[in-house]
C-alpha cells in the first residue's frame, strides 16, 4: 500500500482551521470541500488518460482525454459526503457509488447499512473519500466491497490518518497484490482509548452535519 500525506502549505492552513473546535458547521463543511479538491488533485496523478487530437483556432493540438470507464467515487456516509461535491467537481464523469457506513463506538467494528455500488467495476478506478481513517475497520472493509466487484485500483482520500489505521490497511491488503493508494491531509499522532484520532478533529460526522 502506498501513502502519500499531502505536504502543502494551502492544505495545512485549512486543515488547521478545520480542526480548531471554534470552526462551526458552515465553515467546516467549507474548508472539507476546498480541502477535497487539494487532495484529489495529488490523489488523481495516475488516473487513466487517452491521447486525443483537437483542432484549436489556430492547429490541430494533441492532448488528453480521460479515458473509459470513467472511475468511480465512492463516499462512506456519513461524514464522506462532505467530500462529495469536491470530487465531482474535478471529476464530472466520474460515476458515484454509496456505501452507508456506521463504527460501533463501543467496539470499533464497522456495520454496512447502505451498499449503492455498480455490480461489476472490472477494470475501473476508484477513489472513496472519508474524512477519517482511525482504526482502519470502516476504510478495509469499503475496499473489501469494491474489490470483490472486480475494481482495477482504489484510491482512498482521507483529511485525517492515524497510524494504527494505516498499519491495519496494510496488513489486511498485503498478500492481495491489489493496487491501493491512501491520500491525506495529515498522519496524526495516534488513537486515544476510545478510538478517536489525536489530536484529530473529533468527530467528523457530527461536526459536518450536527449531533444525530
Ligand atoms: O477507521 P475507523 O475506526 O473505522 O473509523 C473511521 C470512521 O468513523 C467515522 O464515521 P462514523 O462511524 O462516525 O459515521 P458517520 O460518518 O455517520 O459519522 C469516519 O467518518 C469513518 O467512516
Ligand atoms: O477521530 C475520529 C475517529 C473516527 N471518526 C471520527 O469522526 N473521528
Ligand atoms: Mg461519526
Amino acid at each position: 500500500m502506498e501513502t502519500l500525506v499531502v505536504d502543502h502549505p494551502l492544505v495545512a492552513h485549512k486543515l488547521t482551521a478545520l480542526r480548531d473546535v471554534r470552526t462551526d458547521s458552515p465553515t467546516f463543511r467549507m474548508l472539507a470541500d476546498e480541502l477535497v479538491t487539494l487532495l484529489a488533485y495529488e490523489a488523481t496523478r495516475d488516473v487513466r488518460v487517452v491521447e486525443v487530437t483537437v483542432e484549436t483556432p489556430v492547429s490541430p493540438a494533441r492532448g488528453l482525454r480521460m479515458a473509459k470507464p470513467y472511475p468511480l467515487v465512492v463516499p462512506i456516509l456519513r461524514a464522506g459526503l462532505g467530500m462529495l461535491d469536491g470530487m465531482t467537481r474535478l471529476l464530472p464523469t466520474a460515476e458515484v457509488g454509496f456505501l452507508g457506513m456506521i463504527r460501533d463506538e463501543e467496539t470499533l467494528q464497522a456495520e454496512t447499512y447502505a451498499t449503492r455500488l455498480p455490480d461489476d467495476l472490472s477494470g475501473r478506478q476508484c477513489y472513496v473519500v472519508d474524512p477519517m481513517l482511525a482504526t482502519g475497520g470502516t476504510l478495509a472493509a469499503a475496499i473489501k466491497f469494491l474489490f470483490d466487484r472486480g475494481a482495477e485500483d482504489v484510491t482512498a482520500i482521507c483529511l485525517l490518518a492515524a497510524p494504527e489505521g494505516l498499519a491495519y490497511m496494510d496488513k489486511t491488503f498485503a498478500d492481495t497484490g491489489h493496487p491501493i493508494r491512501v491520500v491525506t491531509a495529515a498522519l496524526d499522532e495516534r488513537l486515544n482509548e476510545n478510538g478517536y484520532i489525536v489530536p484529530g478533529l473529533g468527530d467528523a460526522g457530527d461536526r459536518l452535519y450536527g449531533v444525530v
